[in-house]
């Protein structure tokens, strides 16, 4: 039977990748919904696609308008980050013309809804590989090493484990604070501009609610592996990225504290 994740490769046109273990195609099989059950009796060994000595995967969480896009932008000029937003590499499918998933994702966005994870990780994983491909210069760059933002991910725990466990152990989570009616605001003024379908209150408050139901979980699944640094994004776009900034310094230095508010 064809696993979920080969029927969402082809439907991507994403290739396999030559190191990929016959062990690892007998896990995306596992994990398929119709498997379930089998994975968590399953012996199988499974191994994350990319080598987290040499990958530094950063999650950025944050609810809805907290500004984890803004702020993902400066640390890209900061440290050479490839930035991938989930949103962004879902939007991009979604019109991709021919696409089998443009309308399932279009109406999981305008609901506020969680797509379903394989389409959202095989979309990541294929932006981390070809990314690497592009054997960028600069800082982190060398010897297929990479240094990536997952803006907007995991959003469920269902996608968390998964990530960690087959693509690759994420090193932390920055988390972006501040109150839903400052979050509000900003989307409202965000929406002058964006485009965006879910950009309007009634989506807004659906987003708000699938945050709290189904993130906030995944904050705390990390919090327990004490990776988590929150960072109040309530002030200025500026004070915000000096504390982010100081952040993703003490990750590189080696020095970070964990589970703290920055
Ligand atoms: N610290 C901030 N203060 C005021 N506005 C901000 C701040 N950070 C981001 N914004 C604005 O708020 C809106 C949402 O920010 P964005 O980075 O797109 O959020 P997210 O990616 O978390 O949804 C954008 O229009 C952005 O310019
Ligand atoms: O892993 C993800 C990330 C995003 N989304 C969808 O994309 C929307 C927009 O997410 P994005 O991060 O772009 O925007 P934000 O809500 O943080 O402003 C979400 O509400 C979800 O419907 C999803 O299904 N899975």
């Amino acid at each position: 039977m064809t696993g979920v994740f080969e029927k969402i490769s082809e439907a991507l046109h994403i290739k396999k990748h030559p190191q990929e273990h016959e062990q690892k195609e007998e896990s995306a099989e596992a994990q398929s919904p119709a498997h379930a059950d089998a994975t968590a009796s399953a012996s199988v060994i499974t191994s994350p696609v990319f080598d987290k000595s040499k990958i530094t995967v950063v999650f950025v969480l944050g609810g809805p308008g907290a500004g984890k896009g803004t702020q993902c932008a400066n640390l890209v000029q900061d440290f050479g980050f490839c930035h991938l937003s989930a949103g962004d590499l879902l939007r991009a499918e979604q019109n991709r013309a021919g696409s089998e998933y443009g309308e399932m994702i279009r109406n999981c966005i305008k609901e506020g809804q969680i797509v379903p994870m394989e389409v959202t990780i095989k979309l990541l994983e294929n932006a981390m590989r070809a990314a690497l491909a592009e054997e960028r210069a600069g800082e982190g760059w060398a010897e297929g090493r990479g240094r990536f933002l997952i803006d907007g991910f995991p959003r469920k725990m269902d996608q968390a484990l998964k990530f960690d466990e087959e693509v690759c152990e994420s090193s932390l989570v920055m988390f972006f604070t501040t109150t839903e009616d400052e979050m509000l605001k900003r989307l409202l003024e965000r929406a002058k501009t964006s485009g965006r379908e879910d950009d309007n209150e009634e989506s807004i408050r659906k987003r708000f609610r699938v945050y709290k139901e189904q993130t906030m979980p995944v904050v705390e699944h990390y919090n327990e592996q004490h990776k988590v640094v929150t960072i109040d994004a309530s002030a200025s776009i500026e004070e915000v990225h000096e504390k982010a900034k100081t952040v993703v310094e003490e990750l590189f230095k080696g020095e970070i504290a964990r589970n703290v508010t920055a």
